[in-house]
C-alpha cells in the first residue's frame, strides 16, 4: 500500500530523515516510535505530502503522493493545524463529510456512536474548536479521520493530552479499525498503548529505521529497555 524509496529530508545541510526502502502492507497497524527529534513527524508529513522531500519518494497505492489521489482514501491528523478553529466540532464534521460525500444522517450516527469519546451534546454543537481544551481538540481531529471510513489512517501522537479513559477508548477504537482491515500508522511515545494496538513496530533513530519488526509479546519490554538503556539496539 505504501512504498518508500530512498527518501531523504534535509534542512540546510542536516539530514533529519533518510530511509532507503520501506513498505507498508494493506491492513498493517504500524506503531512508530523514536526519541524526540528522531524523525517521526517528518516521515508522516512526507507521507502526506505536507513537506517536500529532498530526495526519493513516497508512493501510496503505487502513485507518488504528489499526485494527491490518496486523499479520498486517507484520514490523517498530525496536529491542530488540520482543524478549522472557528467551526464547532459538528460543523467541522459536516465540512469533512462534504469533502468525502458522507451525508448528514451518517454524520449524526457517527457522532452518536462516539459520544462516550467526545461529548457532542455538551460541546459538539455550540463550542468553537478554538475554545476546546487541548485533549478535546485532539479528539475532534482524531475522530474526523474516521468519519468517512478511509482505508488508511495516519495519526501523530494521538494518545497525548487524552485523559486515561479516553486513551482506553481510543485504543479500543484503533484495535477495532485494524480488525476491520483499515491500515493504520500511529506514532506515539506511549509504548504500552502502541504495543497493544500494533502488528508491526518501526523505531526511528536519528532519522533512520533502526528497528522494523513484527510486534510480539516481549516487544514492550524490549522497547522499554531500548529507551531506558539509552538507545541500545532492541
Ligand atoms: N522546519 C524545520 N526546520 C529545521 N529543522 C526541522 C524542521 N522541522 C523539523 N526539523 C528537525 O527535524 C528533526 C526531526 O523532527 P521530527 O519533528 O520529525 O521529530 P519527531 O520524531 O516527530 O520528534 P518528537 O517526538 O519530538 O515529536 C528534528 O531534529 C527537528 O528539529
Amino acid at each position: 500500500m505504501i512504498n518508500i524509496s530512498n527518501l531523504e529530508k534535509k534542512y540546510k545541510n542536516k539530514t533529519v530523515l533518510h530511509i532507503n526502502s520501506l513498505s507498508i502492507e494493506k491492513g498493517n497497524c504500524i506503531g512508530l516510535v523514536g526519541n524526540n527529534g528522531a524523525g517521526k513527524t517528518t516521515l508522516l508529513s512526507l507521507m502526506l505530502d505536507l513537506i517536500e522531500s529532498t530526495n526519493g519518494e513516497v508512493k501510496i497505492n503505487n502513485e507518488n503522493v504528489k499526485k494527491q489521489n490518496w486523499k479520498s482514501s486517507t484520514g490523517s491528523y498530525l496536529d491542530e493545524d488540520f482543524l478549522i478553529p472557528y467551526l464547532t466540532p459538528k460543523e467541522y464534521f459536516e465540512y469533512i463529510g462534504k469533502l468525502h460525500k458522507v451525508d448528514k444522517e451518517a454524520i449524526i450516527s457517527f457522532m452518536n456512536e462516539n459520544k462516550s469519546f467526545f461529548d457532542f451534546e455538551e460541546m459538539g454543537k455550540k463550542t468553537y474548536i478554538r475554545d476546546l481544551s487541548k485533549g478535546n481538540t485532539h479528539k475532534v481531529g482524531i475522530l474526523a479521520t474516521m468519519l468517512f471510513k478511509p482505508e488508511l489512517i495516519i495519526l501523530d501522537e494521538p494518545f497525548a493530552n487524552l485523559d486515561p479513559t479516553s486513551q482506553q477508548l481510543l485504543k479500543k477504537k484503533l484495535i477495532s479499525l485494524h480488525q476491520s482491515g483499515t491500515t493504520l500508522i500511529v506514532s506515539s511515545h506511549d509504548l504500552r498503548h502502541l504495543t497493544e494496538i500494533s502488528d508491526r513496530i518501526i523505531l526511528l533513530e536519528e532519522g533512520k529505521v533502526k528497528i522494523d519488526t513484527p510486534n510480539n509479546e516481549s516487544m514492550l519490554e524490549k522497547l522499554e529497555s531500548y529507551f531506558i538503556l539509552n538507545n541500545e539496539a532492541v
